[in-house]
């Protein structure tokens, strides 16, 4: 596994709200997560998971110090920078997002096409390929409606690896999922990721799935600790 930083973050703040609403979130966050780590985030509710997550996707503007993904400076970054940095990223949300009018294959080949020009018998086949390796080889041509919800939850796992992304950034993948469901879910990201050698970051409540992680982050009130007994406030040297 090689250990090159995938994310690097330096002395990052980050603010809601203008003039006296202004409100403090992050405070001074230091973290790194290296090739084909799965990193699992937790902490209560409000602490600026979901924040620290979209900043780190290129989902919303990162305001001060330094966030770099795959060596990109996102810090004041422009609107098309951040729209380049997503292509490298795969995102999976409590709520699958499937959309409801487009079988699993579609749903999956939608994001192949958008990623990449490919012939459309090359996106369909690529796609049925990683439907069967998330175990759903039989159901390709089901709707969203008539799949369970782990297998919604697979079939966004398959739409957010079929285009080989650096990194995954999931926000609580088994909130809907029973123990087993939840477990499985994981274990499958971890696996497939593994095999591409893409790094995972998984904000959770879910307590289930803890020891599936390389290493676990916690967020409290904004400020962010190495996960464990004995929390530690996470630095970065050099
Ligand atoms: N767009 C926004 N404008 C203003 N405040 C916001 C915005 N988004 C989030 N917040 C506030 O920022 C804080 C952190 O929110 P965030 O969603 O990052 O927390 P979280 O740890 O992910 O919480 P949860 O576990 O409940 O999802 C909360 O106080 C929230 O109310």
């Amino acid at each position: 596994m090689t250990q090159k930083p995938v994310v690097t973050i330096k002395n990052l703040d980050h603010y809601f709200g203008e003039g006296s609403l202004k409100k403090q979130i992050l405070f001074d966050i230091n973290l790194e997560l290296k090739s084909g780590e799965v990193v699992i985030l937790k902490g209560p509710s409000g602490s600026g998971k979901t924040t620290l997550l979209t900043l780190m996707g290129g989902l919303r503007s990162a305001q001060t110090g330094s966030l770099k993904v795959l060596g990109q400076e996102l810090v004041k970054a422009k609107k098309d920078q951040l729209v380049k940095i997503r292509r490298y990223i795969g995102y999976i949300f409590q709520a699958h997002n499937l959309l409801d009018c487009l079988t699993a294959r579609q749903n999956v080949q939608m994001s192949v096409e958008l990623h990449e020009l490919k012939y459309k018998d090359e996106a369909k086949q690529k796609s049925i390929a990683m439907l069967e390796s998330v175990g759903l080889g039989d159901r390709v041509n089901y709707y969203p409606k008539n799949l369970s919800g782990g297998q919604k939850q697979r079939v966004a796992i398959a739409r957010a690896l079929v285009s080989h992304p650096k990194m995954i950034l999931a926000d609580e993948p088994t909130a809907s999922l029973d123990s087993k469901s939840g477990h499985d879910v994981v274990e499958l990201m971890q696996e497939l990721a593994r095999k591409q050698g893409c790094t995972i970051l998984i904000v959770t409540h879910d307590n289930r799935i803890l020891d599936m992680a390389d290493r676990i982050i916690e967020l409290e009130d904004g400020h962010l600790f190495e996960g464990g007994k004995n929390k530690k406030a996470l630095t970065i040297t050099g």
